[in-house]
């Protein structure tokens, strides 16, 4: 359906930082859930709301706003998807998390799937993608449809960089979903890293550079 790219100051300078060449496995982590956390914050702007009356401290009822028991199931791309977790649970700790494995081929590009294990009645959940990149949209259009496949009707993409090319691919490819990023970056080169980008994300959140 729709981009958006959140400009928020925070986000905009934690971006900044992880753009820094030689940056620490500890330090592109930290910021990876941090930035993740951001965005969810953003991503789950529009759940649907309602009022419920509780007891309030002095013992009469008054109305307080809930979420509208909306489940959700938080989808981390592995690897790379994993360095966003802890920010994302952070905001929905109680949600629960359907794995999808894919690995991009370097040659040809095309992600290859290595493990899919999505959670029970997917269909009445909310579906969070994550990853940190989203650079052709081969990875995040093969997680979608698995998703759809598996009954998924609702579902947003929380990505922290992406590339125009991939981000045109994956609307056309899936126009009833959201994309919530940081940036949408110039271009992808010649070996489909996105430019100016963050570099491998898997490779500095896992520390095997
Ligand atoms: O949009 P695409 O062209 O498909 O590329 C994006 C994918 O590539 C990276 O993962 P990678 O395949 O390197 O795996 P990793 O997370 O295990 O490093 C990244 O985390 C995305 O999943
Ligand atoms: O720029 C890119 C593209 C794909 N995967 C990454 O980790 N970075
Ligand atoms: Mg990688």
């Amino acid at each position: 359906m729709t981009v958006h790219v959140i400009k928020h100051p925070l986000v905009q300078h934690k971006l900044g930082l992880m753009r820094q060449y030689g940056i620490s496995t500890k330090s592109f982590r930290e910021l990876s859930s941090e930035v993740g956390t951001l965005l969810t914050y953003e991503a789950t702007k529009s759940l649907e709301m309602e009022h419920v009356t509780i007891k309030g401290w002095d013992g009469s009822d008054i109305q307080v706003e809930h979420i509208k028991g909306k489940k959700i199931t938080v989808v981390p791309i592995l690897r790379a998807g994993l360095g966003m977790m802890d920010g994302v649970m952070k905001l929905i700790p109680s949600a629960k998390v359907s794995v999808v494995g894919l690995q991009r081929n370097e040659e040809t590009l095309e992600p290859v799937p290595y493990f899919e294990k999505l959670v029970g009645k997917i269909d009445e959940r909310l579906s969070l993608v994550i990853d940190p990149m989203l650079a052709t949209g081969g990875s995040m259009i093969a997680t979608i449809d698995m998703l759809k496949k598996a009954g998924c009707k609702d579902i947003k993409v929380i990505v922290l960089v992406a590339a125009p090319e991939g981000v045109e691919r994956t609307l056309e490819a899936h126009p009833d979903i959201e994309i919530f990023t940081a940036s949408v970056d110039h271009h992808l080169n010649e070996k489909g890293y996105i430019i100016p980008g963050l570099g491998d994300a898997g490779d500095k959140i896992f520390g095997t550079l």
